[in-house]
């Protein structure tokens, strides 16, 4: 029985195709023919076109498919035999007027292959490999892909030679010179399959294509191949291969290349990207400029101020932008860089064209130089700090500024001061300058009175007439409060001269100040003390300030409303009273501190008691008297701890004397300061010093100064009721010196007034005197106070007083101020005489 061979036939005439018949014919199927006639196989052909016959193939369909080029990648799906039955190549026929003599010349054109053949492998590889901008298209048969070109949908067709020469005229193409691909054609069977078929063919085809007059050959030239292909010099064949592995090689060469320029172009491009990503993203305007000054570059953030893109900015000048007096500031700067070649660091104002934007920049900018060295532009960075400089005023005008006033305020002024008085110090020729301390007289009272919101349109008033009346040069200060500085410079190279100028601005500071303000659409009327110091040889600033406010002090001790200069007794009184006051720290500890006793007597029972007078015992000084050192300590605070001291002492001592019958009557009166009257603790502490030393509150007499009962009345009433309450007795010292009221007088609970000693003094000489000791005794009548007479010297005074109805006496005619061994003593012999 026959074999059947089921056969692929597809239309690739002259090789293969199908005879009307549909059995196989062309080269390649007359071939097969023939050797099935030999070998007795019953040959049964499948039309297929080329992509479908090779499927068939691949799933067994077919046993046997003719016109297959060998490829590696095949040769792992089908099997072949060795001997090829045909060679051939492939060609480019294209359309009337498309040239193609180079793989190059694909370029932009459409080329046309049968799908899957060996042709469209080579051609997307060459394709890719070069780059080439080429539409490759697919077509089921060479005759459909012949049919598209030649209906001008296509532009090139590659096809083998064979079919190609056989065909091109037919289409109305152009066979182009350019040969590639050549490949060897076998017969082929699915992988593992039909191994014979193979075999036999392989041996006809050994044996034929060694004779020329053999089957194989009659055959070829039936089908009118010029020359016996497989006769073509084996070498010849391979040079062939050789020159189409060489295009490759070039073409992959050429390809290499171009992807190594695109590598490099991708890699420009990433960085001119990111470049430009930072230079747009920089809060700061940068920019090129050329040697003619035209820019060259600016970033977004510059494009953004000059209000157009990027590239419109390129090759127009400044001009364009800003303002004329600010092009020409940069034209400076620009040309300094370019000519001189330097870096160049410096704050720009620059005003845009219509004036209606300025701001401040600071500018780097740096000379651009080529391979040679020579600068061909400039680039500049410029960074807006018109908000920074402006914080920076807003800090300056807070640290050197008054916030109430925005006159120059501590710092400023010491810092004018300390530079007038450096430079007054270097050329000592120069005009004196002087300091005015200004100080509002009882501006707490309005406070107090009419609020802060009024104290401080007062204030700025006050600043307001100051500084409209000064000279420019001169520096108006507010050290804070009330309190204001001048800082006169420049008054006169004579010393004389200068001190006389500033001695005349001070009045008239005076005098302004007393005009009458408007607050609240009402008059106010104000005064001010003024102290004035002249810049000394060796005096810095902090001690010029420190002089004037002492004068400003004297100014105020001297009645206010007025000015003082600065002499050298204040500074002695000032550290004089330093030293008392870090002495009497001291005598606290060391105990320095004692009591005397003045003697006070009544005509008919002689001593009655003392007054407790304070002594400070100094190591080296000796005695100092309470009337240097009480103010100080007042002043210091002092006084609160001494005070307690002496009220404790005295009712210890009261307590003593309460145990002795000659003694047992004696009060003791006890001088009692402003600041212990109006501590919090004062009725307390009396309290206490009472209770712990266990003396009769009523053998205690508080002495107070009218002045002290003129602050806070109120609560000074209420102390003193309290107290009174417990026993113990008032006394008003100093009485007839202040201005205390008939009806004030009423409300306090007071048990006796002291007639100061300068009426006593002069009584027998001055009618006035007489005639206020007179007033006293009928006031003490009428309100029931008893009255003593202080400073009673000597008998004349005494007897006076007598007359005038006085009863009570205190005085160096009955006793000094004695330490207490002595004042007992002489009590106690004068009770006896
Ligand atoms: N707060 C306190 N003040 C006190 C205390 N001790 C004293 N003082 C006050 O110091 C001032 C000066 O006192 P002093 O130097 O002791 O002078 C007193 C007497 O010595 C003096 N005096 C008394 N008799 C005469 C006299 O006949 N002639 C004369 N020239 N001076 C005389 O008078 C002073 C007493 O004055 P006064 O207190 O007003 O009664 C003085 O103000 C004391 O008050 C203390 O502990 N605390």
């Amino acid at each position: 029985e026959s074999r059947v061979v089921v056969v692929g036939v597809y239309p690739n005439a002259p090789k293969v195709f199908a005879a009307e018949d549909g059995s196989p014919t062309g080269i390649l199927g007359e071939l097969l023919l023939t050797i099935a006639e030999q070998e007795q196989w019953r040959v049964k052909a499948v039309q297929c076109d080329w992509a479908y016959c090779m499927q068939l193939l691949q799933a067994g369909e077919i046993d046997l498919l003719p016109d297959v080029a060998y490829t590696p990648q095949r040769s792992l799906q089908m099997d072949f035999h060795q001997t090829p039955s045909l060679t051939s190549w492939s060609q480019f026929y294209t359309a009337p007027g498309v040239q193609v003599q180079a793989m190059t010349d694909l370029a932009d054109k459409r080329v046309v292959i049968m799908h899957d053949s060996v042709q469209q492998h080579y051609l997307q590889r060459v394709i890719n490999q070069a780059g080439l901008n080429t539409e490759l298209l697919a077509a089921k048969s060479l005759a459909e892909a012949f049919a598209m070109v030649a209906a001008g949908s296509a532009d090139v067709v590659a096809a083998n030679h064979y079919f190609g020469a056989a065909h091109f005229s037919q289409f109305h193409l152009r066979q182009s010179p350019l040969m590639f691909e050549p490949v060897q054609l076998f017969y082929a069977t699915k992988a593992g399959r039909n191994r014979d078929l193979l075999d036999s063919i392989e041996s006809y085809l050994g044996r034929w294509q060694s004779n020329v007059d053999s089957p194989y050959y009659q055959i070829l030239q039936r089908w009118g191949s010029a020359a016996p292909e497989t006769l073509i010099p084996k070498n010849v064949w391979w040079m062939l291969a050789m020159l189409s592995a060489l295009l490759m090689l070039a073409l992959s060469g050429a390809w290499w290349l171009k992807r190594q320029v695109a590598e490099k172009t991708r890699h420009l491009k990433a960085s001119e990207n990111r470049l430009n990503t930072i230079l747009n993203s920089v809060d700061a305007h940068i920019y090129i400029k050329n040697s003619r000054l035209r820019y060259e570059y600016i970033n977004r953030k510059a494009a953004d101020l000059f209000g157009c893109e990027p590239e419109q900015a390129v090759g127009r000048r400044d001009d364009a932008f800003f303002d004329a007096a600010t092009c020409a500031n940069l034209q400076q700067n620009d040309l300094k860089v370019l000519q001189q070649g330097v870096r160049l660091v410096e704050e720009e104002n620059n005003r845009s064209l219509d004036g209606s934007q300025k701001h401040t920049y600071l500018s780097v900018k740096l000379p651009l130089r080529d391979e040679a060295g020579n600068i061909y532009a400039l680039c500049g960075i410029s960074t807006d700090i018109t908000e920074h400089k402006q914080q920076q005023q807003e800090i300056h005008q807070l640290a050197f500024y008054d916030a109430l006033t925005g006159l120059a305020n501590r710092r400023m002024l010491l810092d004018r001061l300390q530079h007038a008085v450096a430079l007054r110090e270097r050329q000592t020729d120069l005009a004196q300058g002087a300091l005015l301390f200004i100080d509002l007289d009882h501006f707490k009272d309005l406070n107090d009175t009419l609020g802060h919101a009024m104290g401080d349109q007062l204030l700025k008033q006050v600043a307001q007439r100051l500084q409209n009346h000064l000279r420019k040069v001169d520096t108006l200060a507010r050290l804070g409060g009330d309190e204001f500085v001048v800082l006169l410079t420049d008054l006169h190279p004579d010393q004389d001269v200068a001190s006389q100028k500033a001695g005349l601005i001070a009045t008239k500071v005076v005098q302004l100040l007393a005009e009458p303000f408007m607050l609240q659409d009402r008059n106010y009327t104000l005064s001010a003390s003024v102290g004035v110091v002249l810049f000394a040889d060796g005096c810095n600033s902090y001690e010029l300030l420190q002089r004037a406010d002492l004068a400003m002090y004297d100014a105020k001790g001297h009645g206010r409303n007025g000015m003082r200069f600065f002499n050298q007794q204040m500074q002695a009184d000032i550290s004089a009273r330093a030293e008392l006051a870090a002495g009497l720290r001291q005598a606290i500890l060391n105990n320095e501190l004692l009591l005397h006793f003045q003697p006070q007597l009544e005509r008919e029972k002689g001593i009655v008691g003392a007054e407790v007078l304070l002594r400070w015992q100094h190591p080296e000084q000796g005695m100092i008297s309470p009337a240097r050192f009480i103010p100080v300590a007042e002043s210091t605070g002092q006084i609160l701890q001494i005070g307690h001291w002496v009220l404790e002492q005295s009712c210890l001592q009261l307590a003593e004397w309460a145990r002795f019958p000659d003694t047992t009557h004696w009060y003791l009166a006890v001088n009692i300061s402003a600041r212990q009257l109006h501590s919090t603790n004062f009725v307390a502490d009396v309290t206490r010093a009472l209770q712990q030393s266990g003396a009769a509150p009523d053998k205690l007499v508080l002495e107070l100064t009218e002045s002290q009962l003129l602050q806070d009345v109120d609560t000074v009433i209420a102390k003193m009721q309290q107290l009174t309450n417990l026993g113990v007795r008032f006394s008003l010292d100093d009485f007839g010196t202040g201005y205390s009221s008939l009806s004030y007088l009423k409300l306090l609970p007071l048990q006796q007034l002291k007639i100061d000693h300068s009426f006593v003094r002069d009584l027998l000489t001055d009618p006035n005197d007489k005639a206020i000791v007179k007033t006293i005794m009928a006031l003490g009548q009428s309100l029931e106070l008893a009255v003593i007479a202080e400073g009673v010297e000597s008998e004349a005074q005494y007897r006076k007083l007598l007359q005038l109805g006085c009863k009570q006496f205190q005085g160096y005619f009955f006793g000094k101020p004695q330490p207490l061994e002595s004042f007992v003593l002489s009590a106690k012999v004068q009770s006896s005489i």
